[in-house]
């Protein structure tokens, strides 16, 4: 911003009087600027004195004693501003790589921001006026490109985030499983582990059941201790329209269910953002459903068990849980959560059954911990070894549920049918399904290929910190669709990646010829097994 330098006559010495003996009064302010420290200075007319060019003011940081000048400057700049922005309905949009604040004046930002957010008022957030903009500058890109020859696309590789890779048979007999047809004698760590009918990730509580030691309630959101991609060099703005939106997108989404947000690595730039991704709908939670599905899985109020308790202090007195199988050492029900995070004492094969709308207790009841909103912020991220990952942008303690796997509630029969592009992104509802049993009942898949949320993006690793389980509680366990929870098994630290354990039954020392159809796993752990199956 221009300054004129001030002569020694201009340099300050006495507000109330201009200087020392009130030889130079002020008349007036006539003019504010905003520095890039984003404290104000103002330009100030003088009596008595002038230049020999005739002007007559200087910019000054500071007025002390008159404060009732710079009110009543504030005042009438404010009415302005309320005008500005009453009458003048055009938005400018100031592009070709100049931001906002450079182009306009600060009294013009201000009256923009009182504008938007009268227009959008209505809407959660003033990102709608961010992809106004954005919808201005694409068509602003487009209208050059008419002008200018070729256009200048987002190029988007699909190579960056890698499809799975795993290509398989399809299974001759839907209903057969190709892990027991193809592993007879898989071990069995455990009588509930879940039977397969195609490679997909393995929906059962791999850690062995033991108490959670944070005693935390909730972990707070750590901003300040986040893998800050700002001290990085980021991209330029103009090649991260797609990801901006994309994430505004997602973090709306998640915000309407009063989740916390969801973010992009601002290093991913648009050209690496595969072309499906940037068509893909967040769903932070809740399932959608294949033609038919919706009808089950919404059961009548009549079917539900529903407790009366106040505050659900006692599990063995809280009807819902009268046919949870979840117990204390000294076999009395007990809840999966003490203090707002998972215990771990839930057995294999077993779902969680949480309270439900139908319940008696408020909604800080201590048994609603997966249908609470997300509040630790996550990252999506360029993994640079297993395509894109999750990472968490706040410490989290052990126990803590941090979301549910959402997308498309498929029959499991119809799986062979899906493109292949969406295996690495199956998730069956198998949490209580016996291996090797006949399992009654319709079986059914979650696929977020197209549509989910962040735990889609969840990679495997051989030393995971997370852990997932079977939660029910806006369906009956009956329906077969709970949801998959996924919770931390042990502390984590703000900026490390989320992990669970694809296939937690298929222990290390599995013979060589079972990892038939593996893939090469860059979990890069210290305990890695070499390979995982999807
Ligand atoms: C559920 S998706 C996870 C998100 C995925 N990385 C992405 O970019 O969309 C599963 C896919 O991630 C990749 N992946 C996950 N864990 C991996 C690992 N430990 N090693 C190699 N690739 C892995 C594989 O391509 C797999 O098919």
């Amino acid at each position: 911003m221009w300054e004129r330098s001030p002569t020694p006559e201009e340099s300050w010495s006495d507000a109330s009087g201009g200087n020392e003996d009130g030889e130079w009064p002020i008349e007036g302010i006539v003019g504010e600027e905003i520095r890039l420290d984003g404290t104000p200075r103002y330009e100030v007319r003088w009596g008595n004195w002038s230049r020999a060019d005739g002007s007559n003011t200087t910019w000054q940081s500071d007025i002390p004693d008159r404060h009732d000048l710079v009110n009543r400057w504030k005042r009438i700049q404010s009415r302005k501003r309320a005008t500005l922005a009453e009458n003048d309905l055009d938005m400018d949009v100031p592009w070709k790589g100049i931001t906002v604040h450079q182009r306009l004046t600060h009294q013009r930002a201000q009256a923009y921001e009182e504008k938007k957010q009268r227009r959008f008022s209505n809407l959660p957030s003033t990102a709608n006026w961010d992809e106004e903009v954005e919808n201005e500058y694409r068509r602003l890109q487009d209208r050059s490109a008419e002008d200018n020859g070729p256009p200048l696309r987002v190029r988007r590789n699909t190579n960056v985030a890698p499809q799975p890779s795993l290509r398989r048979g399809r299974t001759s007999s839907p209903g057969q499983s190709i892990l027991s047809r193809e592993i007879p004698s898989q071990p069995s760590s455990s009588v509930n582990s879940p039977r397969r009918s195609r490679p997909r990730i393995d929906t059962s509580i791999s850690s062995s059941p033991q108490p959670g030691t944070s005693s935390s309630a909730a972990a707070s959101l750590q901003l300040g201790s986040k893998p800050s991609s700002s001290s990085e060099p980021c991209l330029p703005y103009s090649i991260q329209i797609l990801r901006s939106r994309m994430e505004r997108a997602w973090t709306r989404a998640a915000r309407d269910v009063m989740a916390v947000g969801v973010r992009i690595d601002r290093n991913i730039a648009d050209k690496n953002i595969p072309s499906d991704l940037s068509k893909f709908k967040y769903i932070e939670k809740g399932y959608l459903f294949d033609d038919g599905l919706q009808e089950q899985f919404h059961v009548p109020r009549d079917v539900f068990t529903i407790c009366d308790c106040s505050q659900c202090l006692d599990a063995s007195h809280c009807s819902c849980q009268a046919i949870s199988d979840i117990l204390d050492p000294l076999q009395r029900k007990t809840y999966a959560y003490s203090q707002g995070l998972f215990t771990f004492n839930v057995p294999q094969g077993t779902e969680v059954i949480e309270c439900n709308k139908f319940c008696g207790c408020g909604p800080r009841c201590q048994n609603r911990v997966a249908q609470q909103p997300r509040d630790i912020e996550i990252e999506i991220f360029d993994t640079k070894r297993c395509g894109w990952g999750a990472r968490t942008l706040g410490d989290i303690p052990k126990g803590k549920v941090l979301g549910t796997y959402t997308g498309k509630v498929i029959r499991r029969e119809d799986v062979d049918a899906l493109p292949e592009d969406h295996y690495g992104y199956l998730f069956d509802l198998d949490g209580t399904e016996i291996k090797d049993e006949e399992n009654l009942g319709s079986r059914y898949t979650v696929d977020s290929y197209a549509h989910g949320n962040w735990t889609r993006f969840v990679n495997h690793s051989c030393n995971p910190n997370m852990v997932v389980y079977s939660v029910v509680y806006d369906t009956i366990p009956d329906v077969n669709m709970p949801y998959v929870a996924f919770v931390t098994c042990q502390e984590v630290a703000a900026g490390t990646e989320l992990t669970i354990n694809y296939q937690p039954h298929l222990d290390e020392d599995f013979d060589v010829k079972y990892k038939h159809g593996a893939e090469r796993c860059k979990c890069g752990s210290k305990p890695c097994r070499g390979w995982y199956r999807i």
